[in-house]
C-alpha cells in the first residue's frame, strides 16, 4: 500500500485516469453535510459519501413527481429535469442514456428495450405502488435497483374505493350528470344503503386490509379472498375462491397486482358468478378486468354499475384523449352505459399521498446513490451499511455488484485482502447479488487499484466507488 494522500486530491486524479465517466463504474466525491444526514439513527455526525462531486448526478423525473422529490434531489445538489407528462419511447431513449436516475409513476414503460440504452443508470424510482410497468428482471441483471412506495397511496385509493361504493348505492354519478343537464330525476327505486351490505375485496394486501376496515365502519360485511392466508381485520372472512367471493358480495372490488394470474381475472365466466344487481369496481390494474365482457354485463343488467379508475391503455398526458390514437378503448360504450363512474387514474392521486411518496422515493434514491443502501429495491438484494463517521478518513465503501455464483468473494477478498475491511455485507436475489464493504486506510492509488481490479472480475456487473 501507498501512503495516504489528501482525499481531495483524488477527483483530480481520477478525471485524469478516465475512471470517473460512468456513475456506475466509478469513484466518487464526499460532501459532508447533506439533507440525508436527518435520516441518520445516531446522534453522532456521520459522513454522507457521494456518487460524484455534487453536480454531476443527473436525475430524470417524468409524471409530474411532487415537489417534495425535488426538494430532497435539489438539497443534494443533483441536476433534475423535471416533466409533468410521461415520454413516447423515442425520446425516453434519448433522454436516458444520459441519466444516472429516473423518476416515474404508471405510466412510463421502461421496457428492455428502453433501458438497454441506460449505460449510466444506477436506480429507476417508482413513485407510486406498482412496479410492472418496468422490466425488473432486466433491470436487475443490469445493475439497477428498482425502487417504489409500497403504502404511501394505500389509504388514498381505499377511501376513494368507498367513496365509489356509496356513489354506484345512489347512483350519483348519473343523478349528477343529470342536473348538470337540468334534469331533475328524485328516485330511490334500485338506490340502496350500503349498511349491512356484503363488499368482495380481491386481494388483500395494504389497500384491500385498509378499505377492509373503513366498510366496516359503514356497516359492511367483509369478505376477501386473496392467494395468500392473511389475518382478518376485524369480523371480515377470507373466503376460499374467487368463485365464493363473487357468488356472496354485493359489491366486488379489486385490489390485485398486475400478474400473469391476475390478466383478465373477471371475464364473463367471474361476472356471470356475481349476484344479479352486483356492482364492480377496478381500481388496481386495466388489465385485470375484460372490459367487453363488463360491457356486456352491464348492458344486459347483469350488474347494476361499476366504477373503473384504471384502463388497458391510458394516455401520456392530461387532456382531451378520446379522439385521438391514445383513445382509451371501449370508452364510447363505457360513457353510453347507465351508473358507470370513470375515472383518470386518481386511485393514489391526493396531496397527502404525493406529498409521502415524494419524500419516501426520493428519500431511498439518495440514499442508494449517496450511501449505496438498497433497502427497499423490489428486484435487488437488500444490503446497507450503517453510515461513516465524519471523522473517518481514507476510508472508501465499495459497492460491487455481480453475478451470484460460486467463487465471488474468494476473488474479491483477495482482492480486499491488503486493505482493512471496516465492514463488509452481502447478499443476493436470484442470479445476482450485492456486497458492500468499507475498506480503511486508503489513498487514491489504492482506490483506483480497488476499482481497477474489481471491474476486471468476470463476476462484475457493476462496481461504484464512494469516499
Ligand atoms: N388506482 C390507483 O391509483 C392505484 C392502483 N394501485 C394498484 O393496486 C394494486 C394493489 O396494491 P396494494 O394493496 O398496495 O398491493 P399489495 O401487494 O399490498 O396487495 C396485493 C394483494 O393481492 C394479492 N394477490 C396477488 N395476486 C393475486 C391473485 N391472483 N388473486 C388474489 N389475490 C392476489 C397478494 O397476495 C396481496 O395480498 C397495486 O399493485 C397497483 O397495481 C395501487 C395504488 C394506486
Ligand atoms: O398515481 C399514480 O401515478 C399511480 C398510482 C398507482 O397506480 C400506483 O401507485 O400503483
Amino acid at each position: 500500500m501507498s501512503a495516504p494522500q489528501p482525499i481531495s486530491n483524488l477527483t483530480q486524479a481520477f478525471e485524469k485516469t478516465g475512471l470517473s465517466s460512468s456513475p456506475r463504474n466509478t469513484v466518487s466525491t464526499s460532501p459532508t453535510t447533506s439533507y440525508m444526514d436527518q435520516y441518520k439513527p445516531s446522534s453522532k455526525a456521520s459522513k454522507t459519501l457521494k456518487p460524484f462531486s455534487t453536480g454531476d448526478v443527473k436525475i430524470l423525473l417524468l409524471e409530474n413527481v411532487n415537489q417534495t422529490a425535488l426538494d430532497i434531489f435539489g438539497q443534494q445538489g443533483y441536476q433534475v429535469e423535471f416533466l409533468k407528462t410521461s415520454l413516447p419511447e423515442e425520446e425516453l431513449i434519448e433522454k436516458i442514456k444520459d441519466v444516472h436516475a429516473i423518476g416515474i409513476r404508471s405510466k412510463t414503460r421502461l421496457t428492455e428495450n428502453v433501458l438497454k440504452h441506460a449505460k449510466h443508470l444506477v436506480a429507476i424510482g417508482c413513485f407510486c405502488i406498482g412496479t410492472n410497468q418496468v422490466d425488473l428482471e432486466f433491470a436487475a441483471k443490469s445493475g439497477i435497483a428498482v425502487f417504489n412506495s409500497p403504502f404511501s397511496n394505500s389509504r388514498s385509493v381505499a377511501e376513494l374505493t368507498i367513496a365509489e361504493i356509496i356513489a354506484l348505492s345512489r347512483e350519483l354519478g348519473d343523478r349528477n350528470m343529470e342536473l348538470h343537464n337540468g334534469f331533475w330525476n328524485k328516485k330511490s327505486a334500485r338506490c340502496w344503503e350500503v349498511r349491512g351490505k356484503t363488499l368482495g375485496i380481491v386481494g388483500y394486501g395494504h389497500i384491500g386490509s385498509q378499505l377492509s376496515v373503513l366498510a366496516e365502519s359503514l356497516g359492511m360485511n367483509v369478505l376477501y379472498y386473496d392467494v395468500t392466508m392473511i389475518m382478518s381485520l376485524g369480523n371480515s372472512k377470507q373466503v376460499g375462491s374467487l368463485a365464493e367471493l363473487l357468488n356472496n358480495s354485493d359489491f366486488i372490488s379489486l385490489h390485485v397486482p398486475e400478474t400473469p394470474d391476475t390478466k383478465q381475472m373477471i371475464s364473463t365466466p367471474q361476472l356471470a358468478e356475481m349476484k344479479d344487481g352486483a356492482y364492480l369496481i377496478n381500481n388496481s390494474r386495466g388489465t385485470v378486468v375484460d372490459l367487453p365482457a363488463l360491457i356486456d354485463a352491464l348492458k344486459i343488467g347483469k350488474l347494476a354499475g361499476a366504477c373503473i379508475d384504471v384502463y388497458p391503455k391510458e394516455p401520456r398526458a392530461n387532456g382531451p384523449h378520446f379522439n385521438g390514437d391514445e383513445l382509451l378503448p371501449f370508452i364510447d360504450e363505457l360513457k353510453s352505459l347507465k351508473n358507470v363512474i370513470l375515472t383518470p387514474h386518481i386511485g393514489g392521486s391526493t396531496e397527502e399521498a404525493q406529498s409521502a411518496i415524494g419524500i419516501e422515493v426520493g428519500t431511498v434514491l439518495s440514499k442508494y446513490l449517496n450511501e449505496g443502501a438498497s433497502v427497499g429495491a423490489v428486484n435487488f438484494p437488500e444490503v446497507s451499511l450503517r453510515p461513516l463517521d465524519l471523522d473517518e478518513q481514507n476510508v472508501c465503501r465499495i459497492l460491487y455488484i455481480h453475478h451470484n455464483v460460486p467463487g465471488v468473494l474468494k476473488t474479491v477478498n483477495q482482492i480486499l485482502s491488503d486493505y482493512n475491511i471496516e465492514k463488509q455485507f452481502s447478499d443476493s436475489r436470484g442470479d445476482i447479488a450485492y456486497l458492500m464493504a468499507d475498506v480503511s486506510g486508503v489513498n487514491s492509488d489504492d482506490i483506483k487499484n480497488l476499482y481497477t481490479e474489481l471491474e476486471a472480475t468476470s463476476y462484475n456487473i457493476s462496481t461504484r466507488l464512494l469516499y
